[in-house]
């Protein structure tokens, strides 16, 4: 694996599972995996838990970690190939990536979409550009269309809390003052698809996701018809695919509230974070949920996927790449 920036990533999810949950148990047991490495984060966006949890993570398996929030700390990056350079932008990504890699050993990169051109974002150019100029190993933060490291921490939260084998998993769409991006529900289907559950979706109409996303995953439009038999309810606003980044509904109806988590089969909720307390659920639902614990597997998934791209690079070296000549 020389990147993490979807569930294709993942060569055998069960596995990861399983040694997830044996990082969990044994945090310290690869100490030395670290040593003399360096784990670089660029930030575009804000964060707490990806941040924090990256950073606890590195740490744990003897990593030093470096944090860049771009366009506070840095220059303004150019993308465009060719361009006049006479704007606001100081510097290209075709010399910003490739200096950054000659200083870290694995980068994170967190670039949220515009919300304005769906062809743009869904071409996912940020993630991309750090892809195409990095030698070293990129780590998605959660990109213009998707949020592996939280996917993963979320299928990891639902199969240590599962009651049966196979269960019943609610996406609800819910209300929020802002156009969100789909990254967060884009990656908790795909993750969904990939492992051991059977899944919902619940939407008012104009929020469906996009085609090669949902697949065939049931959509059922009906909130209190969607709840039914659910064993956990995972929560998220988002804005419309088909109207890119319009912002349809703001109905306060389709916030999750007891008597609607009443109507399942004793769900769980769930949500990533950050929540709005009584516009997504209300505090009696975000109060008795698994926020917290779902939280912290994303320190346990992250750390596992800073250990897979440590074994695969462990056999280079250690070296700034242009002193390796
Ligand atoms: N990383 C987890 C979610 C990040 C982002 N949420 C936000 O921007 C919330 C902002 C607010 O509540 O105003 C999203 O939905 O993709
Ligand atoms: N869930 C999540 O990714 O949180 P942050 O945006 O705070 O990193």
């Amino acid at each position: 694996m020389k990147k993490f920036t979807s569930v294709q990533d993942v060569p055998n999810l069960p596995q990861w599972l399983q040694e997830a949950k044996a990082l969990k148990a044994n945090p310290f047991a690869h100490k030395s995996l670290g040593e003399n490495k360096v784990l670089g984060l660029v930030f575009f966006n804000p964060s707490l838990r990806t941040r924090m949890s990256m950073q606890r993570a590195a740490y744990n398996l003897g990593m030093q970690v470096m944090v860049l929030n771009v366009g506070q700390d840095s220059w303004q990056l150019e993308w465009e190939e060719g361009t006049v350079m006479n704007g606001t932008a100081q510097e290209h990504v075709k010399e910003a990536v490739p200096v950054m890699a000659q200083y870290c050993d694995i980068i994170g990169v967190r670039s949220f979409p515009g919300l304005k051109d769906r062809e743009a974002d869904y071409a996912e150019g940020v993630l991309n550009k750090f892809l195409q100029h990095s030698p070293v190993p990129i780590i998605s933060l959660e990109s213009a269309t998707s949020h592996p490291l939280q996917g993963f921490a979320d299928l990891l939260t639902i199969d240590e809390n599962k009651q049966k084998a196979k269960p019943r998993v609610v996406l609800s769409w819910a209300p929020h003052p802002k156009a969100l991006p789909q990254a967060v529900p884009n990656a908790f289907v795909e993750w969904m698809r990939a492992g051991e559950v059977d899944l919902v979706v619940t939407h008012p109409e104009g929020y469906e996701l996009a085609p090669q996303i949902i697949g065939d995953t049931p959509v059922i439009y009906e909130q209190e018809r969607a709840f039914e038999g659910a064993d956990f309810i995972y929560a998220k606003n988002w804005s419309s695919y088909r109207e890119y980044g319009k912002i349809l509904s703001q109905s306060p109806d389709w916030t999750i509230t007891e008597a609607k988590m009443a109507l399942t089969n004793g769900a769980r909720f769930m949500h990533c974070l950050p929540i709005r307390r009584n516009v997504i659920a209300t505090d009696g639902v975000v109060d008795n949920s698994l926020v917290i614990p779902q939280a912290e597997n994303r320190l346990w998934t992250a750390q596992l996927v800073l250990k897979k791209l440590l074994e695969e690079t462990s056999s280079i070296p250690w070296g700034p790449p242009a002193l390796l000549l």
